[in-house]
């Protein structure tokens, strides 16, 4: 995997721009009591791995367990509690039954005190820095195309006909029957996007009125982004599945961001049991997850300790939630 070093120079620069209020974070999504809060962990330990500039919010329903908190913010999480956001009753079903709670997710368009986020599921990790994102040119929802090969897709007409947007050349699909194809779908485990209080109150008034679907939110927010979605490469959000899906699209070596949603393949309760999950590929990657989810050199307080001795201006920057703060505590005393 490609790894790129954060400079200290280049760790001012990016917190300066948090200095004129145009502040950034990571943001992910907890919901229960179940073991998702390991995920979260993981992808905090992943981020300080890659040197990245910027903080993990933790968008926390009130389900999560005080321990669970605790562990976060030993983690230098930043926790925001929401609500839950309940869509309308769905006769159809979801894909997962869990999928409903989802739908919570759609309270980080609320943290407007950030100018720019980049969501990550709770079962991702970044393996490479990807802060680079959060300068992409605004007014746009970004996020990687999904792949609808597996059967989690199995009552969509284009997995009955074998259709998939990441090859449309291998079935190409039948306009005359089944009209126009349909338009390009992101998986919404991974977002670049704008938090704004007319989209968030906006979405919230639509979501009430949309009839809820297979894919819950993610379909919700494909719907609703559809005119400002612009897709970024899988690098940015591989699902474990194009692995056996679509292989020629993947070189592992360029892959900043891995997406563990294939069946079987959530980290804390991986026994590589399911189908595809005894792959060299996947074991390779959950390997990858563990290493970094037990190494205690990326946990927050040794993470300060030591670059406080490397970087005393990395990890000033790294302790606190906004350069202000830090600029402050590194300017001398005053005599
Ligand atoms: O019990 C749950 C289910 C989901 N999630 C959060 O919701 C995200 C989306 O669910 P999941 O990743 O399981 O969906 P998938 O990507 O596997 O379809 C997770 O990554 C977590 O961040 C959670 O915290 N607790
Ligand atoms: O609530 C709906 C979820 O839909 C998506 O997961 C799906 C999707 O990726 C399919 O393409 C896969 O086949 C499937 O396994 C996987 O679970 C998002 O990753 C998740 O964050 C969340 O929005
Ligand atoms: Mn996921």
């Amino acid at each position: 995997m490609a790894q790129m070093t954060m400079t200290v120079e280049k760790r001012i620069e990016t917190d300066v721009v948090s200095l004129g209020g145009v502040k950034r974070a990571y943001v992910t999504f907890l919901a229960g009591n179940k073991d998702y809060w390991m995920g979260v962990v993981g992808l905090a330990k992943g981020l300080r791995k890659v040197k990245s500039a910027y903080p993990l919010v933790v968008a926390t329903l009130p389900d999560v367990p005080e321990e669970h908190r605790q562990i976060l913010v030993a983690q230098g999480c930043i926790i925001r509690d929401i609500k839950p956001v309940y869509p309308p009753e769905n006769e159809t079903g979801y894909s997962m039954a869990y999928y409903v709670i989802n739908y919570s997710k759609l309270r980080i368009w609320e943290f407007v005190e950030y100018e720019k986020m980049i969501y990550l599921d709770g079962d991702i990790q970044v393996f490479s820095n990807i802060d680079h994102l959060f300068d992409t040119p605004r007014g746009y929802l970004y996020a990687v195309k999904d792949c609808f090969c597996e059967v989690s897709w199995s009552k969509t007409p284009q997995y009955k006909i074998g259709y998939c947007q990441q090859s449309p050349k291998k079935v190409t699909w039948p306009v005359e029957s089944l009209r126009a194809p349909p338009p390009v779908y992101f998986n919404a485990g991974m977002l670049v996007f704008e938090p704004n209080l007319i989209t968030y109150e906006d979405l919230l008034r639509v979501v009430q009125i949309t009839t809820p679907t297979y894919f819950a939110e993610q379909d919700f927010l494909n719907v609703y982004f559809r005119d400002i979605y612009k897709p970024i490469p899988s690098t940015y959000n591989l699902p474990g599945p194009m692995l056996w899906r679509h292989p020629e699209h993947i070189d592992l070596d360029q892959i900043s961001v891995v997406h563990y949603c294939a069946n079987g393949s959530k980290l804390w309760r991986f026994d590589g049991a399911e189908e595809h999950m005894d792959r060299e590929d996947i074991k390779m990657l959950v390997k990858k997850w563990w290493e970094i989810y037990e190494d205690s050199s990326l946990d927050y307080k040794n993470f300060v300790e030591t670059e406080s001795k490397l970087n005393p201006v990395t990890a000033t920057l790294a302790s606190k939630e906004s350069v202000g703060d830090a600029l402050t505590s590194l300017a001398p005393s005053a005599a």
